[in-house]
């Protein structure tokens, strides 16, 4: 196999509760991850040479830096004997800096794209560990299962769930995942939870409260979509969704919205579309 094209789903936080502090200042949080039928496409084309290319460059985000290109050098520096190269390119369909783990599926579906492309027969949990070197969202992307998760979000259990239609909102505005996280104001030690406890309804994220008051289009987006279903953050933000029972009626909410908010249904999925099309799990 010389080419490959793979989807790099999104997902979204359910509820998400964040218990504790490391000594690294990284979060202990309990969250469930839901992952959805929407995202990016990565085509993956093996090089006769060791380069990496990256086509098109994201906006703002120089290709070195970004999580794809990151990725594959993770994976060339396990074998620097070897000649591994790849042409990268990318249809970036899900917003930046929204919550919805855009740049984490990407270097997951990277990670497993080249693991298969350039034959490094890695095994799940070696690319999850991997992944995590690159962001607290990657390991689930890379497991590809709807999950609880606990840690930092890398303790990940499988959970099905009722695979609703999701209608979610990009408000105008961009929520920096480190400056929330940093913020004095954040609610860092809430109580733990079971997850029975989140079945019987109930539990938000501690960060909207925060976000809601720093991003004011954050809370018009809320307060517009509560009007038809209850209204969550997801992650940091700045994304929010609700969830409906059908597809149309979620079209039809999403068809409604404000026009300086952007949007897009998506149904939940239990299993990645990413692991579907590779033919695992
Ligand atoms: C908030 C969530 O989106 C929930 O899914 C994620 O936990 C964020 O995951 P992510 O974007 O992959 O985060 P990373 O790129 O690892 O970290 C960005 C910044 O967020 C903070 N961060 C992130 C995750 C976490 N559990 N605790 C943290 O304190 C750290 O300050 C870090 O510098
Ligand atoms: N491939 C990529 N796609 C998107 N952002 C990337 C990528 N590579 C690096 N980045 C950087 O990561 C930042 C966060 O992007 P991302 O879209 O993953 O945020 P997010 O949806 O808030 O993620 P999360 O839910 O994991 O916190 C961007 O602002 C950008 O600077």
């Amino acid at each position: 196999m010389t080419m490959i094209e793979l989807p790099c789903p999104a997902k979204i936080n359910l509820f998400l509760n964040i218990t504790g502090r490391r000594a690294d200042g990284y979060h202990e949080l309990q969250t469930l991850f839901q992952l959805l039928d929407y995202g990016d496409t990565l085509r993956l084309q093996r090089r006769p040479d060791n380069l990496l290319r990256l086509h098109p460059e994201l906006n703002g985000v120089p290709s070195e830096d970004n999580l794809i290109i990151r990725a594959a050098r993770q994976l060339q520096a396990l074998n620097p004997q070897q000649t591994l190269g790849a042409d990268l390119s990318l249809t970036k369909r899900l917003p930046m800096g929204g919550g919805i783990g855009g740049g984490s599926s990407d270097a997951a579906s990277t990670l497993l794209g080249l693991n298969r492309l350039w034959e490094l027969n890695l095994n799940l949990a070696q690319l999850a560990e991997i992944g995590l070197k690159l962001g607290a969202d990657v390991p689930v992307f890379v497991h590809g299962k709807t999950a609880w998760a606990e840690g930092i979000g890398e303790k990940l259990s499988p959970i099905q769930t009722a695979n609703s239609w999701f209608v979610v909102l990009k408000p105008d505005c961009h929520v920096s995942t480190a400056k929330i996280f940093c913020h004095e104001q954040l609610t860092r030690h809430s109580s733990p939870i079971k997850i029975a406890a989140f079945l019987e309804g109930g539990n938000g994220n501690s960060c909207e409260p925060l976000v809601r008051k720093l991003y004011p289009n954050v809370d018009k987006a809320l307060i517009w979509l509560n009007q038809f279903a209850p209204a969550k953050l997801t992650g940091t933000g700045a994304c929010v969704f609700a969830s409906f029972q059908d597809q149309e009626t979620a079209e039809a909410v999403c068809g409604q919205r404000p026009n300086n908010i952007d949007g897009f249904v998506a149904r939940g999925v239990n299993t990645s579309p990413l692991h579907k099309a590779l033919g695992i799990l």
